[in-house]
């Protein structure tokens, strides 16, 4: 018997990605998975994709989930933090949604509403000393997507003083699975195919999770929906604060990141090339006439922006090598 895992949300987007990744990790045994209307369901009736896996989606409550070792929390907001409080301590937790992962209280009450429930080790671990949290910590907050890409383009040029971290924008697309798999009518075929369109502008909820994150004290951020099922791509632009070379700064950061790749010069991320993958590509420049500060970031939401994100998490928590059972390569086209 390897390491006992659970995944409650298993029914949904995120929920099905981590399936599937566990399915494929040599020391994972899947133990558990939940669902909330889907309970009693087969796994492979609702998740085509992972035919052969042999599992009924049970309910989600924690005597279902208290067996495991470790427990991937793939829950809308508002649902993870009143399920871990009733997980044993000795239970390691990864949650994918947002109910631990900002310090203030004021800035959850403003973006999400409600009381907020308190901060975890916050999962990103290409951010300076926060590998080794990770892997001292037994409740992990993995990031949100967009904020994974932005998280990565942005903070070491904000820590290593080349961004000015007053004046940050942001232009992100996301693939349509971002927004969950619960039917809403802006996400049928008929209104996203053909289409780009922002939403929540200048009010995203990852606005203050990236400003944590980064460093950054002004941030003007707007999402675009876009008509894919999967990826996103973040443009970051900054004042330079002082003149060095962005791409030089980024690589020097991730140099001993496995999943991080800064492309060679000339190179653009783009989003079909991290499909599968939990990989993030980056590419930075100099506007030629405004000298603004540019990066570009790929990745996918369901990889380094959830699912590939929160079981590098575990690992680091349960002692394995980090990029056990992940891949660094998409599977475009
Ligand atoms: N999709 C993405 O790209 C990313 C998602 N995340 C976060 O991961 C979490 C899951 O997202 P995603 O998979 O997209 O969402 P989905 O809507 O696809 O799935 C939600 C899951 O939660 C279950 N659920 C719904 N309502 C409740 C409830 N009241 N109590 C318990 N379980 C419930 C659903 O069960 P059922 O289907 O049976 O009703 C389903 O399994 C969210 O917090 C999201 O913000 C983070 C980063 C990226
Ligand atoms: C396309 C789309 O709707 N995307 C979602 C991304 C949510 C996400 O990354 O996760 P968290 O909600 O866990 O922070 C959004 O903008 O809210």
């Amino acid at each position: 018997m390897g390491i006992r895992v659970a995944v409650a949300g298993a029914s949904g987007y995120a929920g099905g990605e981590l399936l599937r990744l566990i399915a494929g990790h040599p020391e994972f045994d899947l133990v558990a998975a939940t669902a909330h209307s889907q309970a009693g369901h087969r796994v492979d009736v609702v998740h085509p994709q992972l035919t052969g896996l042999d599992l009924v989606l049970g309910t989600t409550d924690p005597t279902t989930l208290a067996d495991a070792d470790l427990v991937f929390l793939a829950l809308p907001h508002g649902e993870s933090a009143a399920l871990a409080a009733q997980l044993p301590a000795e239970v390691r937790i990864v949650d994918l949604g947002a109910d631990h992962r900002l310090a203030d209280p004021y800035a959850w009450a403003q973006y999400y509403g409600g009381t907020h429930a308190g901060q975890w080790t916050y999962g990103l671990p290409e951010l300076p000393g926060q590998r080794e949290l990770i892997a001292g910590s037994t409740r992990v907050a993995n990031t949100g997507c967009y904020a994974a890409a932005i998280t990565l383009a942005l903070a070491p040029l904000i820590a290593d003083g080349a961004a000015s971290p007053a004046d940050v924008v942001v232009v992100a697309a996301s693939g349509t699975s971002g927004a969950g798999r619960a039917a809403k009518p802006h996400l049928l075929a008929s209104e996203v195919m053909g289409d780009l369109s922002p939403y929540r502008v200048g009010t995203h909820q990852h606005v203050p999770e990236i400003k944590q994150a980064t460093g950054a004290t002004g941030l003007s951020f707007t999402p675009v929906l876009a008509p894919m099922p999967r990826g996103i791509l973040a443009t970051v632009t900054a004042t330079p604060a002082r003149g060095v070379d962005p791409q030089e700064v980024l690589a020097r950061a991730y140099a001993d990141a496995p999943f991080v790749h800064v492309l060679p010069e000339g190179r653009w991320p783009h989003t079909a090339a991290t499909l599968g993958s939990n990989s993030c590509h980056l590419q930075a420049t100099v506007d030629v006439d405004s000298g603004r500060l540019i990066v570009l970031s790929a990745l996918d939401n369901l990889g380094k922006g959830a699912a590939g994100q929160a079981v590098q998490n575990a690992n680091l928590m349960l002692g394995l090598p980090e990029t056990t059972g992940l891949s660094m390569w998409g599977v475009t086209p």
